[in-house]
């Protein structure tokens, strides 16, 4: 059953699935292939420590006798391949154990794709490039970490494309990213996050500007493909490419626009067969379109459940996990010092445009914005992009399809002396002047 479950079952003495008392916690004997799947209410914490026999939290293993925490709202599977006992300390809001799983599927498509890396690696092509779909709450970001620590346990290197702008689990809301996955991913903390390649879209939906969310996606796409070019690793080791539950009208548009950009060769589509039969439709023959069962142990997620996630990830961005590593810096930003810019004209009808303009251009315009008290709490990208001028006043193209080196949080703008105070990583100065806005609030209440 491939490499997962190569190190032999390990007796638990148990064999039943149930909860019995433990060691000052609840212990759980788990069958093999069954999974213990618990939420943490808001407010609490729960602990859980692996007593015997081998266990993952989506794809990375559990070490024994440590204890792993997780927070307020975390959704949690414990699956076993080979049968294991664990016990849950703290106040859980439901913890049951489940033997219907769809992980023998997932497990086979993994194996599938290790199927397609080795012959990329023996016929010298590329390896496969994973789209992964379906409409919200269905588990696509879950499969998706489970097929990169799958790939990554057994030595590959594979991307992980962020294109869901609302939920990223690489950066910070409103951006599209990619990142090289080396290790898999820390059970409490998820990816860690080195040097990701990241773009600012600006806003948690790709419908508030479709056209920059379609231009983002071919440009991490050309430089995932420069980079499959020199490193010889990420080729074999494809991509996996998490999308947005937006999958009618221009968010499936969207998803054939993606498929197209990365040539992916496989898509993975969870739990809706409208959407399988479209794809199978409308993209090209060679590419193979899978539909997946969705888990029963997805959790729909409320609208504030996915803002307090959205506030959770930008916090972590300035102060670290669980507010504990990082120390961010206030400082004041002289108007004068920093370029603003919102990508995207409010769009006007088509008869009002200028001659010869199209709604493109007005979607992929850089307009500058005066600093004003309504900056307040919203989050900027520092963008890379080159800052010269461009001889009409203008920075030289190219800000759009720059990624981003940073952001920092407006916390109070003073428009008499011209300046806003700002919260950001590092020290001063800021270490590029072009800013970009993002429709996204952060209100700082540490
Ligand atoms: N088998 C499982 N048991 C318990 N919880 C799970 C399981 N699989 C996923 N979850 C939880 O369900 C939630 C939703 O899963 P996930 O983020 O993968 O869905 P999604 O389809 O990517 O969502 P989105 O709508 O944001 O695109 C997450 O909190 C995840 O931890």
């Amino acid at each position: 059953m491939y490499a997962m479950a190569t190190e032999g079952p390990e007796k638990t003495g148990e064999e039943s699935a149930g909860a019995g008392t433990g060691i000052g916690g609840t212990r759980y004997d788990l069958e093999k292939e069954t999974e213990l799947r618990f939420e943490v209410d808001s407010g609490e914490k729960v602990q859980l420590e692996l007593l015997t026999g081998l266990a993952e939290v989506f794809g990375s293993e559990l070490n024994r006798n440590k204890k792993y925490t997780f927070g307020p709202g975390s959704k949690i599977a414990v699956f076993t391949w080979q049968g294991c006992s664990v016990a849950l300390f703290g106040k859980t809001e439901v913890a049951y154990v489940s033997k219907d799983t769809p992980m023998l599927l997932y497990l086979n498509t993994h194996a599938a794709l290790e199927q397609m890396r080795r012959q990329a690696e023996r016929e010298n092509e590329r390896g496969p490039r994973v789209m992964v779909v379906g409409p919200t709450d269905v588990g696509k970001s879950t499969v998706c970490r489970l097929l990169l620590s799958y790939a990554v346990r057994l030595g590959r290197r594979p991307t992980l494309v962020e294109l869901d702008v609302g939920q990223s689990a690489v950066s910070v809301p409103g951006t599209m990213s990619a990142l090289c996955i080396e290790r898999p991913a820390d059970v409490e903390e998820g990816y860690s996050v080195q040097a990701p390649l990241v773009y600012h879209f600006g806003s948690t939906s790709p419908g508030t500007n479709i056209k920059l969310y379609n231009k983002l996606t071919s440009c991490l796409a050309e430089v995932f493909s420069q980079r499959c070019e020199v490193n010889r690793k990420a080729s074999v080791g494809g991509c996996i490419i998490n999308t947005c539950g937006w999958v009618k009208s221009s968010g499936y548009h969207a998803l054939v626009h993606c498929a197209s950009a990365f040539e992916v060769d496989v898509v993975l589509v969870l739990d809706q067969e409208r959407l399988y039969n479209e794809l199978k439709r409308d993209l090209p023959h060679f590419v193979r379109v899978v539909l997946l069962p969705k888990s029963g142990g997805v959790v729909e997620r409320s609208k504030d459940c996915r803002r307090e996630t959205r506030d959770e990830k930008i916090r972590e961005y300035f102060y670290g996990f669980r507010s504990t590593s990082f120390f961010p810096h206030a400082f004041d930003v002289r108007f004068s010092d920093v370029r603003i810019y919102k990508i995207g004209a409010p769009s006007i009808p088509d008869s009002c445009l200028p001659l010869g303009m199209s709604q493109d251009d007005t979607q992929l315009k850089l307009v500058p914005v005066t600093p004003g008290r309504d900056l307040t709490h919203h989050v900027l990208s520092v963008s890379c992009a080159d800052e010269g001028e461009d001889g009409t006043g203008g920075v030289r193209r190219g800000v759009l399809e720059s990624p981003v080196c940073g952001f920092i949080v407006v916390t109070n703008v003073d428009t008499q002396a011209q300046v806003m105070t700002v919260l950001s990583p590092a020290p001063r100065p800021l270490p590029r002047h072009t800013l970009l806005i993002m429709d996204i609030r952060f209100i700082d209440l540490k």
